[in-house]
């Protein structure tokens, strides 16, 4: 999909990730709808991207992913400024052991949560355009990460609702896209104060700085740039696709036979 004309909406777009997706949908020509729950951090970028791209170009709406209300609110405006939505980045995620509750309800449910009201907006079906949806993941979301078990379940949530959605659309024709990123580790505010974030596991926080120390970390424009190629080919619906610093590959999962009844 040509990504000029566009309208995306990117939640978790005051830093790190979401940011990065906000701008390289910028650059290729989209207009953006930045959604995110700290209207203070976004203030900043936001007129750093009204400055280069056009204050026409981009809007910021203070958005919690954990409130259906809220995000249908922030659609709505979304569609009454730009005139609809063909892509949603459900990006806003956090990593906190503790809470393991609220991890589970923004990682997870806010990935499901803003789906099911994006598709009000953008199901064919219902009168929608059509589009792609993207699901930030991680790799963690493929194999678990010792230190941080409610956020690899979070992860493992994304990937497997990804696949299940990208699947339903596909056998429902609702003309919509759905594929997940799972990077490694990415610089942002996330991996800072490792401890604290891991609760409980706070003693295995050594193993996952061994862990950062051995596979580094990658640019969030790396993790950009993956998005953007799950955007504009249209032959993809389904991927999760791992983004490391030695570079980015789809994941193959088993397949299962339901006729033999085991795996192929
Ligand atoms: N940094 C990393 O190593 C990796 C991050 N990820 C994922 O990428 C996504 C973005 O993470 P980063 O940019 O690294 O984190 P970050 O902490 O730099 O940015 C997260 C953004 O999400 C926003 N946010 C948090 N809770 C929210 C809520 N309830 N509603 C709306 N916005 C909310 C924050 O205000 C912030 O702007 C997350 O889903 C994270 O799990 C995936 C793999 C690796
Ligand atoms: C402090 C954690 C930050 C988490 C942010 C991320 O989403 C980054 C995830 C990055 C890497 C995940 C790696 C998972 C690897 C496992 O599947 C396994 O291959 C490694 C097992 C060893 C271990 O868990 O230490």
């Amino acid at each position: 999909m040509a990504l000029v004309g566009k309208t995306a909406v990117v939640t978790g777009a005051a830093m790190g990730i979401g940011r990065a997706l906000a701008e390289i949908l910028l650059e290729n020509g989209a207009k953006v709808a930045l959604l995110d729950i700290n209207e203070a951090a976004a203030e900043r970028p936001l007129q750093a991207l009204e400055q280069h791209f056009g204050a026409e170009k981009t809007i910021f709406l203070k958005c919690d992913v954990e409130s259906e209300e809220q995000i249908r609110a922030a659609f709505k405006k979304t569609v009454e400024i730009f005139g609809g939505i063909d892509i949603l980045c459900n990006n806003a995620g956090v990593l906190n052991e503790t809470s393991w509750e609220k991890t589970i309800s923004i990682n997870l449910m806010g990935v499901i949560r803003g789906t099911y009201v994006a598709l009000e907006q953008m199901n064919q079906l219902s009168g929608g355009r059509g589009g792609v949806i993207i699901n930030m993941a991680s790799m963690a979301g493929i194999g678990p990460l010792l230190s941080c078990p409610s956020y690899t379940a979070s992860k493992f949530g994304v990937v497997g609702f990804t696949r299940a959605m990208a699947a339903a659309s596909e056998a429902s024709g609702y003309g919509i896209r759905f594929n997940a990123v799972c990077p490694g580790f990415v610089q942002t505010d996330l991996i800072t104060n490792i401890p604290v974030r891991l609760g409980q596991f706070s003693n295995l926080a050594a193993a996952t700085h061994k862990l950062v120390d051995v596979m580094g970390t990658i640019a969030v424009s790396d993790v950009a740039a993956a998005a953007l190629e799950l955007l504009i080919d249209d032959t993809k619906n389904g991927e999760a696709l791992l983004v490391l610093q030695s570079g980015a590959t789809y994941m193959q999962f088993p397949t299962f036979n339901p006729t033999q009844n085991k795996p192929l």
